[in-house]
């Protein structure tokens, strides 16, 4: 089994990126994921994995005042969302340019506009595996809810109408780098653009149908035929079924089991392959404590399988 990662510098150093932010979205609670995910010993957790743990603080963000940024169009705190993303993506770009493996805790999923920024900015042939129950691919004329947290992966790959105030997002990101794990909660415009753009997706119905395990194949020979390009694993918990991950924003019912969401997180592991990893929308302010407790534990133990753990 491969396990040594091919692109991480020695000693293997893992840098987290604690990400306290919700402008992406408008429930309170998503920014303190972060904190709950550092707190239940996530750092400890990947030291006895073997890693060198880096993590000086959780990243600290401009603060812009709703009063000084108005809607665009429909998008709800543009110049904030843009702002965080684009200093999560110089922060994500200096640790992966260093050879370490960034884990960006969330927060919400705007951020993997930066983080896949950043992964590019090193890995430009780099490969993005994007597991959820949304494909987070609207665009400023797609978005019915203008929650930017539904749009990181069309500004990637440079969909949609051209908003000046994310002209700092470099459309990097290539159709046929991207694969889907998870989907069943897609808008009619997102259907559209996937279909379009020949984007590959394996929905709950495929994950029925096939199995995880010739999924995750079949998502690897699409991205990755070769087994020789970097991997970025964007993972929104939202993709567990709610009864996994109760304590999410919009949760969807219909998804993965825990065992689907760790062999996942596995199989990357084991490609020796991954430069990166995103662990997103935890909100510990939905749902009782069990279930926050019981949310905040799994995100830890899907990072812990994504560095290496294994049952
Ligand atoms: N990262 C997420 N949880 N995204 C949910 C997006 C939901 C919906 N498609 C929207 O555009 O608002
Ligand atoms: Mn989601
Ligand atoms: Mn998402």
């Amino acid at each position: 089994m491969a396990s040594q990662s091919r692109f991480i510098s020695e000693p293997k150093t893992a840098a987290i990126v604690g990400c306290p932010f919700s402008g992406g979205q408008p429930k309170p609670g998503v920014d303190q994921g972060p904190i709950h995910l550092v707190e239940a010993g996530i750092i400890k957790d990947l030291e006895s994995l073997g890693w060198k743990v880096k993590f000086d603080g959780h990243h600290q963000f401009e603060e812009i005042s709703a009063a000084s940024d108005p809607p665009i169009g429909i998008l709800k705190n543009p110049r904030l969302v843009s702002r965080v993303t684009q200093s999560v993506a110089k922060a994500v770009g200096g640790h992966a340019a260093k050879g370490e493996l960034p884990v960006t805790l969330g927060g919400d999923h705007s951020l993997a506009m930066g983080t896949i920024s950043g992964t590019l900015s090193k890995y430009p042939d780099a490969c993005v595996i994007w597991i959820d129950a949304h494909a987070d691919i609207n665009t400023a004329e797609t978005t019915d809810t203008g929650n930017i947290h539904g749009m990181p992966v069309s500004f990637l790959l440079g969909l949609g109408p051209k908003i000046d105030e994310f002209s700092w997002v470099k459309p990097l990101l290539k159709p046929e780098r991207l694969v889907y794990i998870g989907l069943r909660d897609v808008d009619a415009g997102e259907k559209k653009i996937l279909r379009d753009n020949n984007i590959k997706a394996f929905s709950m119905h495929e994950v029925d149908k096939y199995g995880i395990g010739k999924v995750v194949e079949m998502a690897l020979d699409h991205v990755n035929p070769g087994r020789d390009r970097p991997i970025h694993l964007s993972f929104d918990v939202d993709a567990l079924d709610p009864s996994v991950a109760p304590s999410t924003g919009t949760p969807v019912r219909g998804g993965l089991t825990f065992r689907e969401g760790h062999y996942i997180c596995e199989a990357i592991y084991e490609t020796g392959l991954l430069v990166a990893l995103d662990l997103m929308e935890v909100n510990p302010s939905l749902e009782d404590p069990a279930s926050v407790q019981q949310t905040v534990a799994v995100g830890c133990s899907l990072v812990r399988s994504a560095l290496g753990e294994q049952f």
